[in-house]
């Protein structure tokens, strides 16, 4: 079903739309623990005043180790597949994704990186600019757990330091039992919190958890977006105010004039 809600841009289908902020996995490996937008924010959506953010792309990359299923949770998302067939990634690959956050229309441009070490410069090519850092590992190959911190220490030195929402997300939920997720979840959100990641089990081939988890990462950044938009413009307006703009070094040109003519004694 398609909703035509917003008159600014192109519909959206209905399970993109968010309203509400959407819930964290584990209250215990979390980024933010709260259940409303910021108030700025809505404030801002009501009066459709979010500047660029409805324009604009935020970078979503999505790293770990070949096989951990990294496709096949952006496939699940983006175009509700499951294929049981492996196709390594070669390089790197994209989508984006469309969403309409508190009446604003909002895009996610998700990387998909290649695991296997021999693509791996190709795709850290393009670890630049991103706002979301998704280290995704094989909930039954904790090996591959272990591994997220280089890919995660990668991914963060192309970028400035503090400006990255980093997600771990644990792959393949449907193949483990109760007992045994819950134990490689405890060991989990433990480098979770040492990452200051936030902590998702998902499967893309029951698709549980998958859409929860990109409503939560299209929400926590569409917020810093528009946080940072409004920022930046309320500080050019208080460049603008406080005359910053205009002020110049030195002295102005006339008296540079009248200082060169007179050291000339013609004045
Ligand atoms: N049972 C199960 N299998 C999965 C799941 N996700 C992925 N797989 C399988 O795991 C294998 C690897 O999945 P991919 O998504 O290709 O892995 P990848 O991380 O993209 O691998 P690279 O592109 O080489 O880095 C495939 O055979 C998938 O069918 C899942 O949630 N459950
Ligand atoms: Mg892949």
């Amino acid at each position: 079903m398609r909703s035509s809600l917003t008159p600014l841009g192109p519909t959206v289908s209905r399970d993109r739309i968010i309203t509400c902020f959407p819930k964290w996995y584990t209250p215990n490996a979390c980024l933010q623990l709260k259940e409303h937008f910021h108030g700025q924010v809505n404030a801002a959506c009501q009066r459709r005043n979010t500047g660029t953010v409805g324009l604009s792309l935020s970078k979503v990359v999505v790293v770990g180790d070949l096989y951990v299923g990294k496709t096949s949770l952006i496939h699940r998302f983006c175009k509700n597949v499951f294929d049981h067939d492996y196709k390594a990634t070669i390089g790197v690959d994209f989508e984006i994704e469309r969403f309409e956050i508190v009446g604003i229309p909002y895009s996610l441009q998700i990387w998909d990186t290649a695991g296997q070490e021999k693509f791996k410069c190709i795709a850290s090519a393009y670890y630049r600019g991103a706002q979301v850092i998704i280290t995704a590992f094989d909930l039954t190959d904790m090996q591959t757990l272990e591994h997220t911190r280089q890919w995660l220490e990668d991914a963060l030195r192309e970028n400035e330091p503090g400006s990255c929402f980093v997600f771990l997300v644990g792959t393949k939920k449907d193949l483990l039992s109760g007992a045994a997720c819950e134990q490689a979840e405890v060991e989990a959100m433990h480098l979770a919190n040492e990452m200051q990641a936030e902590y998702w089990s998902v499967s893309a081939k029951t698709g549980e958890n998958v859409k929860p988890f990109f409503s939560r990462v299209a929400a926590l950044a569409f917020e810093q977006s528009v946080l940072r938009d409004l920022e930046r413009r309320s500080s050019a307006r208080l460049q603008v105010g406080n005359g910053d703009l205009i002020r110049m070094e030195g002295d102005p040109p006339e008296t540079q004039e009248s200082k060169r003519l007179s050291s000339l004694g013609c004045c």
